[in-house]
């Protein structure tokens, strides 16, 4: 319950004021509401159905007045009374139910952009050890429960202070007969924490089941392609069968607790009414009048305790989901790129892009993603990579290349040694500033549903069509965008389906050159390119160098080929670094291998355009 508590306080610091004028609201509104049910007295009293005399002498006094007045015009009286004080209590009722959806709307609101601020400020390194899968269904599935259960909490809040009040009015009437109904309600609901309990167990079932179902269905509609080509929906089925047959199992279990509570209510509720009744009339020979307060005691008090107790069995259920959110929230925070602020998202804070004179230089750095493995990823890596050049990194699969391109986007930290940006550290401010200047173009960009402009837009909102087409005549892609029907308006489908590979990646590297940025970092980012269109870009990348500092990892021989520098990894470690001439000429170097042994490079270098694949040897 102390993670319920957790977000019920977050609601009362955000709600502040307004909450507590709420609740005060409904003081009020639960009193008119007792004042409803006393005026049943004088109703049932002049009507002259029964005497009713209940021995209270400030109601009988009270009432006095009514005896001076002919019957009908007593009960119009207090008729009137009645609907008067009926109608001005579901008025406010009315209000502050209103009232009650909008706090709460309100800070399921913030709760949903204060998640989606810490997420996005969190380090790459908190996504490198989470299923997204699971990140979705706590912002999706867990999410939509915390906020049932927020408002549930209120909505038990509400149900207490009612009870509260009800208490109170009825104590006044009758001492013995609500004393012994609240013991009654007391002990019952000792007994029913065992529902509690079961339900926060099932609870902890549907977190774990929805998370696999949601992991499931994101990796079968990512895979879709190769479960159609491989034939492989019956297997998909199959795990659809079984995972959605537990999901029914453990909704059937919550019914089944839910109406076993209930029945119990239910009944004991029968049975103290017919104890009271039978008690009342055989040992203490009680007035009718005064079965009929214990009935009307009774009637308003009981379903008020069988709706919290219902509250509560639910929001317990509740609780693994409030916690998935919370870690969620905790974690994210804990991991901020930038301790403190929300790196990308504090507008105020906006930095300039870094105008980087010197370039970027490893130290002695050491990585690996996980601290018991024996082996690191990047072992040792000292390098330079002077600013305005272009510096290709060359290795075989799995060398760490991309894992070197991440540490030097800082998007990792080095477990030893240090990233330097201009002799900086690569944190903090310069951090902010250094990835405001870096176009990131990987193999396999982001591309959402939407038109050309829109994804290009993604990274320069204020661009115009103008500028746009200038983009994407330098990434050779406006060709092929001209013949579209729409153009710059056509829509692409998920992550640019209805485009070639090729195509996607001229996009995508159209958007990158929109930023105009002054770091560019190409990750495989031609592998699907044609000759043609390959040596378009080379000749780009040739227009860059001087202006644009470019970090490349190419499997393609002829991309690299006017590398100022190639670093060669193996094994996370540096084996090789020069210009690319002079390394393959290294007889005995690993560069030489890469590019094949057959070819004589001394007399006859490779052709413009000639296609290399480093990963076939
Ligand atoms: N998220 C990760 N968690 C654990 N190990 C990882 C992770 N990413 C990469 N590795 C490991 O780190 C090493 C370097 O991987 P990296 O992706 O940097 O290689 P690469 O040279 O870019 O390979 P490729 O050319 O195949 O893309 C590999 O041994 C790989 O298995």
């Amino acid at each position: 319950m102390n993670i319920v508590l957790h977000y019920v306080k977050q609601l009362t610091s955000f709600s502040g004021r307004r909450l507590y004028v709420n609740l005060a609201g409904m003081v009020v509104s639960s009193l008119l509401d007792g004042i409803g049910i006393l005026l049943l007295i004088p109703m049932l009293s002049i009507s002259g159905i029964v005497d009713v005399n209940i021995g209270i002498p400030s109601i009988n006094e009270a009432l006095s007045f009514l005896r001076e007045f002919p019957t009908s015009i007593g009960l119009l009286i207090v008729l009137g009374a009645y609907l008067f004080i009926s109608i001005i209590q579901y008025i406010m009722q009315r209000k502050l139910n209103i009232q009650n959806v909008d706090i709460h709307q309100s800070f399921i609101h913030e709760l949903r952009l204060r998640s989606y601020r810490e997420l996005l400020s969190a380090k790459w390194e908190f996504y490198l050890n989470r299923r997204k899968s699971d990140i979705i269904n706590t912002l999706t599935t867990e999410m939509t429960r915390v906020n049932t259960g927020v408002h549930l909490c209120m909505q038990t809040t509400t149900s207490i202070i009612f009870t509260v009040i009800q208490i109170g009015l009825a104590l006044w009437i009758s001492a013995p007969i609500t004393l012994l109904v609240v013991i009654s309600g007391v002990l019952l609901a000792l007994f029913s924490r065992r529902f509690s309990k079961r339900s926060m167990a099932l609870g902890r079932v549907t977190v774990e089941l929805s998370q696999q179902y949601m992991a499931g269905i994101t990796d079968l509609f990512n895979g879709i392609k190769e479960v159609k080509s491989n034939r492989l929906e019956h297997s998909r089925m199959t795990w659809v069968q079984k995972l959605s047959g537990k999901l029914r199992h453990e909704q059937q279990e919550f019914t089944r607790i839910r109406t076993a509570s209930q029945l119990l209510y239910r009944i004991s509720s029968a049975v103290l009414i017919a104890a009271f009744m039978y008690t009342s009339v055989i040992f203490f020979h009680s007035r009718p009048e005064q079965m009929i307060v214990i009935i009307v005691i009774f009637s308003r008090l009981w379903p008020r305790f069988i709706n919290i107790q219902a509250n509560f069995e639910q929001v317990s259920s509740f609780i693994p989901a409030f916690r998935s959110l919370y870690e969620l929230q905790k974690h994210s925070k804990e991991d901020a790129e930038v301790q403190g602020t929300q790196s990308g998202l504090d507008e105020a804070r906006y930095t300039e892009p870094l105008r980087m004179s010197q370039g970027i230089a490893c130290s002695g750095v050491y990585f690996r993603y996980r601290s018991e493995e024996q082996g690191y990823a990047l072992d040792n890596v000292t390098l330079q990579i002077p600013a305005n050049q272009m510096t290709a990194i060359v290795g075989r699969s799995g060398a760490g290349k991309s894992t070197l391109i991440d540490l030097i986007m800082g998007l990792i930290q080095p477990e030893e040694g240090e990233v330097l940006i201009d002799g900086k550290p690569l944190t903090g401010e310069t951090l902010e500033q250094f990835r405001r200047s870096i176009s990131y173009v990987p193999q396999d960009p982001f591309l959402f549903h939407g038109s050309i402009r829109d994804n290009l837009l993604l990274v320069e909102p204020n661009a115009t069509d103008e500028q746009i087409w200038e983009a994407l005549a330098f990434s050779s892609a406006a060709n092929f965008v001209k013949q579209l029907p729409l153009g710059l308006d056509t829509l692409i489908g998920d992550r640019g389906m209805k485009l070639s590979g090729g195509e996607r990646q001229r996009l995508v590297l159209g958007r990158a050159l929109l930023r105009k940025p002054s770091i560019l970092v190409l990750d495989e980012a031609t592998s699907a390119l044609d000759n043609e269109n390959e040596t378009k870009i080379q000749e780009v990348l040739d227009q860059l160098r001087g202006k644009t500092t470019i970090l490349v990892i190419a499997h393609r021989f002829s991309t690299i080929r006017n590398a100022d520098q190639v670093i060669v990894l193996d094994q996370g470690r540096i084996v090789q670094n020069g210009d690319y001439k002079q390394l393959a000429l290294e007889q005995k170097g690993l560069f030489r291998k890469l590019l094949g042994t057959r070819r004589d490079f001394d007399n006859n270098p490779p052709y413009e355009g000639e296609l290399y694949d480093w990963r076939s040897n």
